[in-house]
């Protein structure tokens, strides 16, 4: 679903990414985790093309998000190319970034309208549904500041899976919020994981999460995947003593 071949990121003289090779199945959760700076939403921005590579090739399922063959030639991928590939994947950020001038409904009916081009009808009828998902059917006609931090987040959830992605992407989604209410959250992914198949790659600090909903974890330093493993086995038996540090150094801070 997604491939990461020999991917590298620079800024300036800074090499984020050095030859980065990962992949991620149909289907398959994985969570990205590290100490910061190591490139983790550097990868979630190269999958939504807010940053280009210098180096290497990103795909999406079929779609690569570097070249794009035109007349039987690679040619370097263009804006309505890019387009396309991101609109197979949802993103949700650490700030929810809703719009506060519009009703949660609207929020969420917005772009499945004017980029999908969906009815009205339809992108209703389908937010209903998303907010019976995310605990949040009272809240249609509310605006965003009439609601909490965890609420808005589940709101974002909510306008990511209107436009019916094949891949979600989630960036430290419950770092801005109280512990209470990041739970909430979390809970609702959690049930997301145990009903859809969509794939997910999430960046997060929240370790039991982690292990709850992932099917693999990847351990990042200095752009490097360090170690590559089912959670349980990552968590209780790390090989790499940079592994074991940064997990010390997680637990410590809860
Ligand atoms: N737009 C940018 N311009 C310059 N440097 C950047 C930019 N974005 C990221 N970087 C640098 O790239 C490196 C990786 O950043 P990135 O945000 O991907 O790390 P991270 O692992 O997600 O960290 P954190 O856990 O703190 O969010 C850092 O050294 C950061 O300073």
């Amino acid at each position: 679903m997604i491939r990461f071949d020999r991917v590298v990121k620079r800024f300036g003289d800074n090499v984020v990414l050095d030859e980065l090779d990962f992949a991620v199945r149909p289907g398959e959760r994985v969570t990205l985790i590290g100490p910061s700076g190591s490139g983790k939403t550097t990868i979630l921005r190269l999958l939504m093309t807010l940053e280009r590579v210098d180096g290497g090739t990103i795909h999406v399922g079929e779609d690569c998000l570097t070249h794009v063959r035109r007349g039987g030639r690679l040619v370097p991928a263009d804006e309505k190319h890019l387009r396309k590939v991101r609109r197979r994947i949802g993103m949700v950020f650490q700030q929810f970034n809703l719009f506060p001038n519009m009703r949660v409904l609207r929020n969420i009916t917005e772009a499945p309208v004017h980029v999908l081009g969906r009815s009205t009808e339809d992108a209703e009828r389908r937010a209903r549904e998303l907010l019976d998902v995310v605990g949040l059917a009272d809240k249609i006609d509310a605006y965003p500041t009439q609601l909490s931090g965890g609420q808005q987040q589940r709101v974002a959830i909510a306008r990511a899976l209107a436009m019916s992605p094949d891949v979600l992407l989630l960036d430290e989604i419950t770092s801005a919020l109280d512990p209470e209410l990041a739970a909430e959250v979390l809970d609702v992914l959690r049930d997301l994981a145990r009903t859809s198949d969509i794939t997910m790659l999430c960046v997060t600090h929240a370790m039991k999460f982690a292990r709850d909903v992932s099917h693999r974890v990847l351990m990042f330093d200095a752009g490097k995947i360090v170690e590559d493993k089912p959670p349980a086995e990552l968590f209780e038996n790390p090989e790499q003593e940079r592994t074991r540090a940064f997990l010390r150094s997680v637990l410590d801070e809860a």
